[in-house]
């Protein structure tokens, strides 16, 4: 096995100053980094500076880049522009960065003729050979008459010389669908450099795409995984750097973007590593790929905490009654509500300060606080998560003398919402400070119409969108949907699901489905309260096997369904055809349906309660994947007349 991979990340992909960047960089634990022109020509540091700052670091200089528009059709602006690279050269070697990026040109006059443009990068080669520097040749998407890597590399190789090797980025190469296979075929000692990045598929331009929308590995749509085998099995013994262009990175936070990079490259290599195994591939070739403890076996979402605030309370547990939740308990020494449903619990609390379940949110917006996922073995989760460089919170019991609870391992999702594994160990550790109403054997004996919860679906700031489409995809393995854009009356939402597929130790089937929505105007820290502007975001489903029965249960407990517009029913029968009959039954329950190639799909809602929260009741049949997202939009504009 070879040595460890290297990390490394461009600066252009973070915000701020390059102290700032190099500092992050640095903290977030990289090896090294490529330097961005434009950030060292607009920093006050000298070369010797930088080189010097990040020695300090414990930084290398991977790369310089860009040297822009190199080869050219007129013999005289070559000459000038061997001179500007000469200059560059002068500050990479006070840097003491030995690679320079060249990209292919996407000017008008750049060389058309393959043996013209190879004799001119051959001649840059020796000049920067003779300065004990390399150059690495990268071809851009655009570029004028070099735009796929097997091009670039057929330059490489007929120009024979050996500070001449070629660049691989993956997102020139998968952004124009072109096959990476052929990487296997380029001798790994000739890949000079290797850049990552993924993005979501986009249908635009593709200057356009790269400079605006790449993303970490595991944020986007790009099989990197497949990429990087093809990568291993050349043999690259290289750095493994990112290099992305996104608008939102450049205006987020810098140390916490650079963790997540730090992140995406052990999540990628992992992936790597899953995808080498599954071909049955020689990994001794490339480089040693990190490999983080494995994903323990889940049970199913069995909890969930609400912070209610004291003037929702009422809303609150009047919703949870509805639906057929049972006030079984309350805390001794604090207003926090037991509920309870079959094997599900919920806490609802109801606290001025939410100390329990959310301290530091106002108090005033009934949210979702806490997921808690069943899990054997929480432990493993936190060492996975550990390795993978997420942070584990703390869970404090609510009280004076407050002590941790047991047996669970808390993972931050969004600035409201957190993700917990709770093992065995964990009801009976909380639940002990809970006094137990004596009607709580009474609704033992009920036989719960809920099978488990079908998905949460959150809103989430636009800033930690991506960071938490790498969380729950590194630590979880979750799987992203197809993204899309829900347009209803209040405006437009992009809105994400993820799936991990899990199969619990009885043999059932608990897939983990989270709904991730982007919420116009939230960044970290006031997620929840642009969620509250905007109103039906925030919501859990309840999965049942008969949805009619859920409706008529729920209807004798005083729920009344939503009053969906018949234009909805007349739609639905054009549609798909289904029977006058079924589709009056559906009206009467506020039931609505949808179906793809895989089965059906019928769901119902709550009024929302405070400005956001809701709940919906699903049943899927056969194998429907999908959230019934086609009706969001005559789901709120009913959730907005109920409200009047
Ligand atoms: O967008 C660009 O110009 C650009 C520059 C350098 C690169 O390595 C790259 O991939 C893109
Ligand atoms: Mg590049």
């Amino acid at each position: 096995m070879g040595r460890q991979v290297r990390t490394s990340v461009a600066t252009v992909s973070l915000s701020g100053s390059l102290e700032e960047k190099v500092t992050a960089i640095a903290a977030a634990g990289f090896d090294g980094f490529e330097v961005f022109e434009p950030d060292f020509v607009s920093s006050p540091w000298s070369p010797r500076e930088l080189a010097s700052r990040a020695a300090d670091l414990g930084l290398t200089l991977d790369l310089y880049q860009p040297f822009r528009d190199l080869d050219s059709a007129d013999d005289a602006t070559f000459a000038r522009n061997l001179i500007r690279a000469e200059r560059k050269f002068d500050i990479m070697e006070q840097l003491g960065c030995d690679t320079l990026l060249v990209c292919s040109s996407p000017l008008p006059e750049a060389v058309r003729d393959d043996a013209r443009l190879t004799e001119q990068l051959h001649t840059l080669a020796e000049h920067a050979h003779g300065r004990g520097l390399r150059i690495a040749y990268e071809a851009l998407a655009w570029g004028t008459h070099v735009n796929r890597y097997r091009h670039a590399w057929k330059i490489v190789q007929d120009a024979d010389h050996p500070a001449l090797g070629t660049c691989l980025d993956s997102f020139h190469i998968l952004s124009r669908g072109d096959d990476p296979s052929g990487i296997r075929d380029i001798p790994g000692e000739k890949i000079f450099f290797l850049q990552l990045a993924d993005a979501p598929r986009m249908s635009m331009d593709i200057l356009q795409w790269s400079r605006h929308h790449r993303n970490f590995p595991g944020q986007g749509n790009f099989d990197l995984a497949t990429f990087g085998a093809h990568v291993q099995a050349a043999g690259y013994t290289g750095p493994w750097s990112l290099e992305i262009f996104n608008d939102t990175f450049r205006q987020s936070s810098t140390g916490r973007t650079a963790a997540d990079a730090h992140r995406s490259l052990l999540y990628l290599q992992e992936e790597v590593a899953r995808v080498q195994a599954e071909h049955g591939e020689d990994t001794g070739r490339g480089l040693a790929l990190f490999e983080p403890p494995p994903r323990a076996p889940l049970e199913g979402i069995v909890s969930l905490r609400l912070a209610a605030g004291p003037g929702k309370d009422s809303d609150l547990r009047q919703a949870l009654q509805h639906i057929g939740f049972r006030l079984v308990g309350r805390h001794r020494s604090h207003d926090l509500q037991l509920w309870r449903h079959g094997r599900m619990t919920i806490v609802v609390d109801a606290t001025a300060g939410t100390v329990w379940t959310a301290p530091g949110l106002p108090a005033h917006l009934p949210v979702l606080t806490q997921i808690g996922i069943r899990s054997s073995d929480p432990d493993a989760w936190g060492e996975r998560a550990a390795a993978l460089e997420v942070p584990v919170h703390e869970v404090l019991l609510p009280g004076v003398d407050t002590a941790p609870e047991s047996d669970v391992v808390r993972l931050k999702i969004t600035d409201a919402t957190s993700l917990d594994l709770r093992g065995p160990g964990s009801a009976a550790s909380w639940q002990s400070a809970f006094d137990l109403y004596p009607t709580e054997s009474r609704w033992q004996d009920e036989v719960p119409v809920f099978t488990g919860v079908d998905h949460v679906a959150l809103a989430v700031p636009s800033d930690n969108w991506d960071g938490i489409m790498l969380l729950l995809r590194s630590v979880f393995a979750m799987a992203p949907h197809e993204g899309l854009d829900v347009t209803d009356a209040v405006g437009m939402m992009r809105s994400q699901a993820l799936t991990m597929d899990q199969t619990g130790a009885d043999g059932v089937d608990r897939p983990l489905r989270i709904s991730l929505n982007m919420v116009p105007g939230a960044v970290s820290g006031n997620s929840h309260i642009a969620a509250a502007r905007r109103g039906g975001i925030s919501h859990v489903a309840f999965a049942c096997t008969d949805i009619f029965t859920a409706a008529a249960t729920m209807q004798s407990n005083g729920f009344e369904p939503l009053v969906i517009s018949p234009n909805y029913y007349d739609d639905l029968e054009a549609r798909f055809g289904l029977s006058r009959e079924l589709l009056d039954r559906m009206s009467g329950s506020g039931i609505m349906y949808d179906a793809d190639a895989h089965g059906e799909f019928f769901h119902l809602f709550t009024q929302t309660v405070g400005a956001d929260l809701f709940f919906e009741v699903v049943q899927r049949v056969g194998g429907y994947e999908g959230y019934g997202d086609a009706n969001s939009a005559m789901r709120l504009a009913a959730q907005l007349r109920a409200v009047g």
